[in-house]
């Protein structure tokens, strides 16, 4: 992962931090990473910030005296809170971190209300601060926020209290790991010295491993680290989440002074929640409100969203079927100040306990899941089953009630976003720097945008019912799979490599081929041409909007294999290593090279009787902690030889959530604006929606597009979710402009490659002779692990890459600089530097054939 080496070098500065014993902050060993810093806090200095260094774990603390460990004081007050992407500058929120868990508000009466915009689990996230500037930076991932102090003793309040609080519940987190660990080895009679995590030199939990069978002990140490923290603790955010929400309600219903109408179904809601909340029944002494059940239901009652609530009728009245004891129970008393306070502490204390619920059905989820994850051997089982389970995972969450407090994520995000940006609008003067993060920071407090969330419903199940194109099934002569299935690579986990590797640089630091997928970079790129006949068609639609909306289903499409491919990286094409891909059956042949290496810049060129296609692609990097945004920068540009048009557009930004764990995912957010250069006729803008949460909700992926004529009125309207499909409403039938072709047999096993991109390493006898040497095909390494060997390809591997440096270093010798072959550079009308196809490529295939002239000896 050379091109992202230098960004892993921040997360390596905090796990170096590990072994060290320390309460307060310090320097950490390493500062921010030059890429990462420089572009995200560009009008900052780097060296002001530091990442707050993981704290140790004190493992002597046994659950008693973990109470009385200094358990941190909530902390609040007003701090300056980054507006979220896509808006700019700064507004004032009030923060609250307590047990560990930092949620705001719009303003303290807000907060006082329950009223939250969202939260966070401290513990979780990578902290960075900058004392000058009084910047305070949390990333967990999903949630990012950026927070600044007023005044430097805020600052140092704020950074005191979070790093106590983060300290603390990470303390407690250890001890259930312990526990855990603890009751395993009881369970083992095998001693084991060398567990993993002691081989690492640093342990998660402090201290080595008890004595556990060796496999056991590898495999949960190994899950230990790198994915209970990431999901499970985000699990228990959420039901954090959901309890401010039960007492926001509760403090609604407790203001209800003294009537409601609650009907039937909502006391069936209330009872059936109490069943699920709620495994054992409580003891309480009481009267009116005493009773067991009734208490129950309250706190259940305060799951229930205010549209549930009214003050206007009785409740006896109008639920005559439900069962006595419920019905008096439920109905409120004529409302006296003493009896109200009593309901009010009932609630209170009851929703304490619903916490602690909550709390304890967690931890034997994730018990459980251990012992899943042990059982788990067939990687395809782990695969498929994890997207069988999310989904029944969002089923269970809404049956219990869940979606009350959580509305699916959908376009009805941003309208969360402009809500909190309508108030208190302080950016312009005090905007420091942009906000160019796509990440959500989690708010949950929008109203559901129903038209949107419709619309997409609409668009989901007109895609689900459009067949796949047939041209996917023909047969087209290629191979249909790769010699050998993908290695697991799931031990590997970078935060192992990272732990290796402690004071290096990263970037210079060789990743285990493991790693690796069996296409580079280069191949990747061309993946992008799949749907290609998207562009034929286009360049056969008269209409110029239309052809608009074939275009941007074409940009989209670009994405989709991006659902399966987060568990391996592309190969990096070395300097001067170049990709054909020449395709009768799909009318366009295709050239790439590599043109320069530091920065990392692939450039390509596509020709057919339909169309021109080229690029130059070269990312920025922002690490986050656990997050990696990778931010291309380079335009896409398509020609139509029917109607001369020329259209341009930028890609957005493509995220790798969970980047070091196995619970990575990606997402790509942002706008994609296409204008046709040769006309102004129009144009379009198509927004990849950011996801809210992960995995469970229905509107994962989702893309929204119009085409807008020159007075900017929409002609066409378009939707759908860039793995799935696109489907326009608006064209004279309703239609289904894309979609993507079937995933091949075992695809999982095979890199989650689609069958174009099983073709694209593809090496037939007589191609091999027509190809430069500088071919990928041709590229031993990769040829290496495609065939499966593993040791091989890391052998190989390196000598490639020492020898691309020996190469470089000639060079610099000599004065000299690499010369790109195929591809010149140039300035284009912007002024930006572009790289476009010299031409040569093919007329020395065509002519004089590549055996015949000078070629660059790669490896
Ligand atoms: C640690 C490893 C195994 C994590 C996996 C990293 C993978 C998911 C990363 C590494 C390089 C990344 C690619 C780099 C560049 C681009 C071009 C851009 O226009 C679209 C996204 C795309 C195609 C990225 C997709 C995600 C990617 C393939």
């Amino acid at each position: 992962m050379d091109s992202h080496g230098s960004s892993l070098d921040h997360a390596q500065s905090q796990l170096s931090g590990v072994e060290k014993v320390s309460c307060g902050w310090h320097k950490p060993t390493h500062s921010r990473s030059s890429s990462t810093a420089s572009s995200r806090h560009s009008r900052l200095n780097i060296k002001d910030w530091e990442v707050m260094d993981d704290f140790p774990v004190d493992l002597n603390l046994t659950g008693e005296n973990m109470q009385d460990a200094n358990t941190p004081g909530i902390c609040e007050g007003y701090l300056m809170k980054r507006r979220k992407w896509p808006l700019k500058g700064w507004h004032k929120r009030y923060f609250v971190v307590d047990k560990g868990i930092l949620r705001y508000s719009k303003n303290q009466h807000d907060f006082s209300k329950g009223k939250m915009h969202g939260a966070l689990d401290v513990s979780l996230a990578v902290m960075s601060v900058n004392k000058k500037a009084r910047h305070i930076d949390l990333d967990a991932g999903d949630i990012l926020y950026h927070m600044k102090a007023k005044t430097p003793d805020l600052y140092y309040i704020w950074v005191t209290k979070l790093s106590a609080h983060r300290m603390h519940k990470k303390n407690e987190a250890a001890q259930v790991h312990n526990g855990f660990l603890q009751a395993l080895s009881q369970s083992s009679n095998l001693s084991h010295k060398n567990s993993p995590m002691q081989e690492m030199g640093t342990s998660y939990v402090g201290e080595p491993l008890p004595c556990v069978n060796p496999a056991v002990n590898g495999k949960v140490s190994a899950w230990l680290q790198t994915q209970e923290p990431d999901i499970c603790a985000q699990e228990l955010t959420r039901c954090q989440i959901e309890l401010n929400e039960l007492q926001r309600l509760v403090q609604k219903l407790h203001s209800l002074e003294s009537g409601q109408m609650i009907n039937n179904g909502d006391l069936q809601r209330i009872i059936s929640m109490q069943n699920l909340l709620l495994d054992k029944p409580k003891k309480k002494s009481g009267k009116i409100w005493g009773h067991s059940h009734t208490l129950s239901r309250a706190e259940a009652l305060g799951m229930l969203s205010s549209s549930h609530l009214t003050s206007s009728a009785h409740l006896g009245t109008s639920v005559p079927s439900i069962p006595d004891y419920v019905s008096t129970q439920a109905t409120p008393p004529a409302s006296t100040s003493s009896e109200s306070k009593k309901l009010h502490q009932d609630i209170c204390s009851m929703s304490l306990k619903v916490h602690a619920s909550l709390r304890t059905a967690h931890e034997a989820l994730a018990q459980e899941r251990q012992r899943l994850q042990d059982t788990w051997s067939s990687r395809e089982l782990h695969q498929t089953t994890s997207a069988q389970i999310n989904n029944l995972c969002s089923l269970a969450e809404s049956g219990s009630g869940r979606s009350l407090s959580f509305h699916a994520p959908s376009v009805a995000d941003s309208g969360a976003e402009y809500f909190d940006a309508c108030d208190e609008l302080m950016c312009a003067s005090s905007s420091e720097m942009s906000d160019e993060s796509g990440l959500s920071d989690g708010s949950s407090n929008s109203e559901p945008d129903e038209a949107h969330a419709m619309a997409s419903r609409k668009y989901r199940a007109s895609l689900s019912k459009a067949p796949a194109k047939l041209n996917s099934i023909k047969n087209t002569g290629r191979r249909t799979t790769l010699p050998a299935v993908c290695p697991d690579n799931s031990h590997v986990g970078l935060m192992t490599i990272l732990y290796n590797n402690i004071g290096k640089d990263l970037s210079r630091v060789s990743m285990p081929a493991a790693l690796n997928e069996p296409v580079c970079l280069l191949q990747r790129l061309c993946e992008e041409l799949e749907y290609s006949d998207l562009l034929d068609t286009a360049n056969h639609t008269d209409d110029p909007y239309q052809r608009m909306v074939y275009i941007a289903a074409f940009a989209i499409s670009g994405y989709a294999t991006a659902q399966y491919r987060n568990r391996y990286k592309p190969f990096n094409p070395v300097l001067g290593e170049t990709f054909e891909c020449i395709r009768e059956d799909r009318g366009f042949r295709y050239i790439s090279e590599q043109v320069s290496h530091h920065p990392p810049i692939s450039a390509c060129h596509a020709e057919s009787n339909n169309f021109n296609f080229w690029q130059d692609q070269r990312w920025k990097n922002k690490f986050w902690g656990k997050s990696l945004e990778i931010m291309p920068t380079g335009m896409v540009n398509v020609t139509l030889k029917n109607y001369g048009d020329h259209y341009e557009w930028n890609k957005v930004v493509t995220c790798i959530h969970n980047v070091l764990s196995q619970q990575r995912y990606l997402e790509h957010y942002g706008e994609v604006i296409i204008r046709n250069l040769k006309s102004s006729v129009c144009t379009c803008k198509i927004t990849f929606v950011k996801s809210r949460y992960w995995g469970s909700d229905g509107s994962k992926n989702e893309v929204q597009g119009q085409v807008l004529d020159e007075t900017d009125n929409i002609v066409h309207r378009f939707g759908g979710f860039w793995h799935e499909g696109i489907f326009c409403d608006t064209l004279p039938n309703l239609q289904c402009i894309w979609k993507p072709n079937p995933q091949p047999k075992n695809y999982m096993t095979y890199y989650g490659f689609s069958s174009f991109a099983m073709e694209m390493n593809e090496l037939t006898p007589d191609l091999k002779p027509l190809l430069p040497p500088t071919d990928t095909r041709l590229r031993p390494d990769q040829r290496l692990l495609e065939e499966g060997k593993i040791e091989e390809t890391d052998k190989k591997k390196d000598e490639v890459e020492e020898k691309q440096r020996e190469r470089r270093k000639i060079l610099a010798k000599r004065g000299e600089e690499h010369i790109p072959r195929f591809f010149r550079k140039t300035l284009d009308a912007a002024g930006k530097e572009v790289w476009l196809y010299n031409g040569t490529y093919w007329k020395i295939r065509d002519n004089a054939g590549f055996v015949n002239v000078k070629n660059l000896e790669l490896w």
